[in-house]
């Protein structure tokens, strides 16, 4: 492909992933991904120009643009080289006329940046939301150590603090690290698990993970309870929860039982937990807003109406999740976004409607005291952004 067709080729996906942001489309991955299979003449120096020219468009702007053309067209003002592949050749696109749309520069989509301020956060540490993710790993310390294996991956580094993660040089190929097909180590980010030590998942304890997903935290907690107790793993999301019985047994995980649940009515499938579980880990659907580094799309495609559904639901977890905690047992509360709304906002709410429950500030390698909870995020920890809070039943 030309420079001029690696734009054209931008400015088309960059369509098609405007369009899914808005209509609940897939994620720009994915269409990525979906362009090039119907396009196989395209090389692998294609393929990796044309997502990064993607990529950097998306993280260009807070809203989303009016078009893919705008934004590409914002990008060249400021790039005389990207600019010169405007230039009306067969496959690129036409030339850029002075006056015609640009897309507008930002991190925040502007409805949401009060709720940011409020939040706490800086000019600085939005801006970093937006910027490059490390790629971390954790160590399966049911089936390896972290020492040897850091040994065998050039540029690889110990994350401080985190005793079981590593920490990637940009560009290693990691799926086809002999490790990752073993189960020795598993994709996660170092935030990630760092949170999940807010959980006292000891050995033989009975831990609930109410929302488990493809089971990214399960394994980590099986992990630390040596495989050893019962660990419920709870999702309604069939096809997320599929995923994780063969992840569980490529980690050497036996104790995860997995439950369907069937949304508004999670309580069908747990009577038998009620006031049974040492620890319930309530790993909250939220607005994302602290994994843009990941999917920079995510800003268009939340809304006000979106994120109180969420709020709504977190709420409504959390009630649930303090029916299954035995009597001094503990909840935590988990969200990968950086709005009090959906953070210590939603420990305030708990705290006011259920008696007798204390707040615990965990004591985590990473992040800082928050309000109700500690806080992590890319400007100041370069891991993804959490809240985490933990809740002592009375
Ligand atoms: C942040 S993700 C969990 C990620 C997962 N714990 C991990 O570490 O990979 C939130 C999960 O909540 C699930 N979820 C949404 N509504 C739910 C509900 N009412 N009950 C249980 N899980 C729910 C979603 O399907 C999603 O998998």
């Amino acid at each position: 492909m030309t420079p001029a067709a690696r734009v054209q080729a931008a400015i088309e996906l960059l369509d098609d992933i405007i369009a899914a942001a808005s209509g609940g489309g897939a994620a720009a991955d994915t269409l990525i991904g979906r362009y090039f299979a119907a396009r196989r003449y395209a090389g692998s120096k294609d393929r990796r120009a044309v997502r990064e020219l993607v990529y950097r468009a998306i993280r260009h702007s807070g809203e989303a643009p009016p078009s893919g053309r705008a934004v590409m067209v914002a990008l060249a003002d400021a790039d005389p080289g990207l600019a010169s592949s405007f230039d009306g050749s067969a496959h690129g696109p036409e030339p850029i006329i002075a006056n015609e749309p640009r897309a507008v520069a930002g991190v925040v989509p502007a409805w949401l940046e009060k709720a940011m301020v409020r939040s706490g956060l800086s000019a600085d540490a939005m801006a970093a939301l937006v910027g490059r993710a490390p790629l971390d790993l954790r160590v399966n310390r049911l089936k390896a150590e972290r020492e040897p294996l850091l040994r065998e991956i050039e540029g690889a580094a110990a994350v401080p603090g985190l005793p079981n993660a590593m920490r990637l040089a940009t560009g290693t190929a990691v799926e086809q690290l002999p490790m990752m097909v073993d189960g020795l180590a598993e994709i996660q980010d170092a935030g990630s698990q760092a949170v999940t030590l807010a959980v006292p998942a000891e050995p033989g304890a009975v831990i609930v993970d109410l929302c488990a997903g493809a089971g990214g935290k399960t394994l980590a907690l099986a992990a630390a309870m040596e495989d050893w107790g019962r660990l419920i793993a709870c999702d309604t999301d069939r096809a997320r929860l599929s995923r994780l019985a063969p992840r569980a047994e490529g980690a050497g995980v036996s104790i995860a039982e997995i439950r369907l649940l069937d949304p508004n009515r999670e309580t069908d499938r747990l009577t038998d937990l009620a006031g049974a579980a040492d620890a319930v880990l309530v790993d909250a659907p939220c607005s994302g807003t602290g994994t843009w580094r990941r999917n920079p799309e995510a800003r268009w495609r939340l809304n006000p109406a979106r994120l109180e559904r969420l709020v709504q639901t977190q709420r409504r977890l959390l009630d649930l999740a303090a029916m299954l905690v035995r009597p001094g047992g503990v909840l935590v509360h988990v969200v990968c976004s950086l709005l009090d709304e959906e953070g210590s906002d939603q420990v305030e709410t708990f705290l006011a409607a259920h008696a007798g429950w204390a707040v615990e500030v965990p004591v985590l390698p990473l992040g800082r005291p928050h309000g109700h909870g500690v806080r992590m995020d890319p400007l100041n920890d370069d891991t993804d952004g959490f809240f985490v809070a933990r809740l002592r039943a009375p």
